[in-house]
């Protein structure tokens, strides 16, 4: 077994009011998680909304610091590194909403992804995203870009860098759907050519049955760890359930597509 990151006894509480942090009552947001991703496999992260899947990836990335247990990286104990640190040994993380920023163009962040500022080597790496590099290499990072043209220009960057592990997180969001195919398949093709361990956090079935193996979160913990056709009854108990404690009557409710 080819183990490469390592969540051990993780645990993330935040307080319940900002008021005088240390006195009040504390919400658990992860609780007490372990687990393994295995060198060059495709994980995807799923579960309800506020289960804690983003917060698992920022633990990862040093984004949020945990407030108790360990996090191993090739051996190595990265519990206490920062952000950048943990980036330079090989963990890149495109966000859920990435940021623009003003006066900056996509060919200046791609070239301090891929460090390099080669055209031919950014336009191929645009290519990969499925946007015409010419239309795209001199567009401004700012406001005006569309919530699609933001994600495809994060998943750019994070490819560009050429991550030991990629942590995507809802990918899909404001792409098309004629996207997402092609999307899957680039995920897969970067896993497989640069063995790259890919953690995609998601509620898209596109990802879910790409990945290798599948975690799904509830609460805090994992609660499933196997195959999707394994967490179908359990993907559907949650799809009908997962409101009906709060609020009565929203038997409907879908968290599903
Ligand atoms: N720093 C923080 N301070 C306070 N609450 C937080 C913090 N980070 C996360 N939370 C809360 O923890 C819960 C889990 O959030 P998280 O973003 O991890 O959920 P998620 O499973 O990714 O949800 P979604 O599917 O909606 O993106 C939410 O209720 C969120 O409001």
């Amino acid at each position: 077994m080819n183990i490469m990151l390592e969540l051990r006894n993780l645990l993330f509480k935040v307080p319940t009011t900002e008021k005088s942090p240390e006195d009040t009552p504390q919400r658990t947001i992860i609780d007490n998680l372990t687990f393994t991703f295995e060198s060059g496999q495709f994980y995807a992260i799923t579960g309800p909304n506020g289960s804690g899947k983003t917060t698992i990836a920022k633990l990862i990335m040093g984004i949020h610091p945990a407030t108790q247990g360990r996090i191993f990286f090739n051996g190595k104990d990265i519990t206490t590194l920062p952000i950048h640190e943990r980036a330079a040994a090989g963990i890149v993380y495109g966000f859920q909403h990435p940021a623009r920023f003003k006066g900056m163009s996509f060919r200046d962040l791609l070239s301090i992804a891929a460090d390099t500022d080669d055209e031919n080597k950014l336009v191929d790496i645009i290519a990969r995203v499925g946007v015409c590099a010419m239309n795209f290499l001199d567009k401004p990072v700012d406001s005006k870009l569309s919530g699609g043209e933001i994600k495809k220009m994060e998943l750019a960057t994070v490819i560009a860098s050429q991550p030991q592990v990629a942590i995507y997180d809802e990918p899909d969001t404001g792409i098309d759907l004629w996207t997402i195919g092609p999307m899957v398949e680039l995920l897969k093709r970067e896993q497989k050519e640069h063995r790259t361990t890919t953690i995609v956090v998601s509620h898209n079935r596109a990802f879910l049955e790409a990945a290798e193996t599948l975690l799904l979160v509830k609460d805090g913990r994992i609660a499933y760890v196997g195959d999707l056709d394994g967490a179908m009854p359990m993907l559907e108990d949650l799809s009908v359930c997962s409101f009906s404690d709060t609020c009565e009557g929203e038997n409907d409710a879908r968290c599903y597509r």
